[in-house]
């Protein structure tokens, strides 16, 4: 296991050592160690379920652990609650965003620590505060009056970490914190991160993209099946160390690609809009063909996947299915074989109460299914993708974000359609299983699948596409070969400057 020795110049801030929890039957740590230090980023990195958020619950003192120590500036630190945790400089920046919508910047920053005396809210300081929150994050030009409904995501996060930096905290844990910003919005992110950790902050930075743990990140502690298995200087190890610690065997192709040959034009878009998003867009999609969508993040390709499934209504155009031209319900894409694996599986993906089994199996509900047939069925799908789960009895809600991901995709795959509509399929998805969706990708066109994916990742559309398009301002642009694109040619498609 590569490990480092503790730098003289950097003092340990916080250490967990040999942290346990389970949960019923659930493993989910069974001995973790991890060292954060004062104005350093430590990347967590880890395959889905390999206990990543659990050890940070544990940190926040949303779980309390079995069995280990924490200790802070050297002393014995035991969160019983996330506030006890709070006071104590920590702060967590989940994926899903804590802010209020509904009430300004200033009312955000101030929820929970507000500075007037005997319940009264001091507005002057109120404002005081926001404006330094604003400030420390780069974003003077926002008023403390906006709502933070008016705002995009990636200034929300930015106003959390600002929040969360002028309330003291010391240790900031971002949680897969690029996974909804542009790569603009990326690249300003870290340059705060850069800037937090000058001022002595220590940042645990938790993430799949090996290349922002090259970005930003100073230490790596790498997790699997709950264990801390491998801790290293980002500068001392290489990607195929990580991974093969990640995942506990080497991956050689990501991207496999099977020479293959396309065949007849299975859906074809004519010029179609939405209600807003898109404009306009047309292509054609043939069977045995992996076509991908490219663009920024609310260019519309979201709404033309939902287009096309019958979710959304068609404003004008044409969709043509085979021979079949006109609307569609869900129900009715279905009955033509095509399957939606949607961005926000939370929302309209999965129902998080049923079993993972039912969530695979149940979408067909018009013939008699055995219910043990359809177990076995899951397991197959659940052994294939390397889901992390008790059973397939288990609640989908039960599993980590990533796994909840791979059932959404071994829905598809279990009822065998024959277009498959991904949008932003590996979101949150460690690299073994990128690795098996994509062979499994491959395998579906060799099979003459079509397959239309919508993703923000561009190395993955150019890994695994024959085609790809780019969806700017409303306006698909014409598919090219990929051969004859490039990541550079497509951002400047995607920002309409070619
Ligand atoms: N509240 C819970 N009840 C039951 N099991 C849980 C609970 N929380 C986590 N687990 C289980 O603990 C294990 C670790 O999950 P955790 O969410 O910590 O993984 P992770 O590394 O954050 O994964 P991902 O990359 O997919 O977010 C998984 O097997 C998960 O199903």
């Amino acid at each position: 296991m590569p490990s480092v020795p503790a730098a003289s110049s950097t003092p340990d801030l916080l250490r967990m050592e040999g942290v346990e929890k389970n949960f019923g039957p659930t493993r989910a740590l069974a001995g973790v160690s991890l060292t954060a230090r004062a104005g350093e980023v430590l990347a967590l990195v880890g395959e889905n379920g390999a206990g990543k958020s659990t050890l940070m619950k544990v940190l926040s003192g949303v779980h309390t652990p079995d069995a280990g120590t924490l200790t802070l500036d050297g002393k014995p630190f035991h969160p019983r609650t996330p506030l006890d945790s709070r006071e104590a400089g920590i702060a967590m920046i989940y994926q899903e965003l804590a802010l209020a919508p509904h009430l300004s910047v200033a009312e955000n920053i101030v929820l929970g620590i507000e500075p007037g005396r005997g319940g009264f809210m001091n507005w002057r300081e109120t404002r005081t505060l926001a404006r330094k929150a604003l400030t420390t994050v780069g974003l003077d030009h926002i008023s403390t009056e906006t709502t933070v409904s008016e705002l995009p995501p990636a200034e929300r996060q930015l106003i959390e970490i600002g929040r969360a930096v002028v309330v003291g905290a010391r240790i900031l844990v971002l949680d897969e914190p690029t996974s909804s910003l542009t790569q603009k919005d990326i690249e300003r992110l870290f340059a705060l991160i850069r800037q937090l950790k000058a001022q002595g902050l220590a940042i645990i930075y938790i993430s799949h993209f090996l290349e922002e743990v090259r970005a930003v990140c100073d230490r790596i502690t790498v997790l699997r099946d709950g264990r801390s298995v491998g801790e290293a200087r980002v500068s001392e190890i290489t990607d195929n160390e990580i991974v093969a610690m990640m995942v506990g065997r080497d991956v050689h192709e990501l991207y496999p690609r099977t020479l293959r040959t396309t065949g007849d034009v299975i859906i074809s878009l004519e010029n179609i809009a939405g209600s807003s998003k898109p404009s306009s867009a047309s292509l054609e999609l043939r069977a045995g063909e992996v076509l991908g969508i490219a663009g920024l993040i609310g260019a519309g390709r979201t709404e033309l996947l939902r287009l096309v499934f019958g979710l959304d209504k068609v404003r004008s155009g044409e969709i043509r299915v085979g021979t079949y031209i006109g609307r569609a319900t869900p129900d009715e894409r279905w009955k033509q074989s095509i399957g939606l694996v949607s961005e926000d599986r939370k929302l309209e993906g999965l129902a998080l109460d049923l079993s993972i089994a039912d969530n695979m199996t149940l979408t067909r509900l018009n013939t008699f299914v055995n219910p043990a047939r359809l177990a076995e069925d899951a397991r197959r799908w659940i052994e294939k993708l390397g889901i992390k789960c008790q059973s397939p009895n288990q609640p989908a809600g039960a599993l980590s974000g990533g796994n909840q991901q791979k059932i959404a995709i071994g829905r598809l795959l279990h009822h065998d359609v024959d277009v498959l509509l991904l949008d932003e399929p590996t979101r949150g998805i460690d690299i073994g299983a990128k690795a098996t969706i994509y062979r499994q990708i491959d395998e579906l066109a060799c099979a003459g699948k079509a397959v239309l994916v919508v993703s923000s990742y561009l190395p993955e559309l150019l890994g695994i596409c024959d085609r790809i398009a780019v969806m700017c301002r409303g306006v698909l642009g014409e598919a090219r070969p990929v051969a004859q694109t490039d990541a550079h040619q497509i951002m400047l498609e995607a920002t309409g400057r070619s």
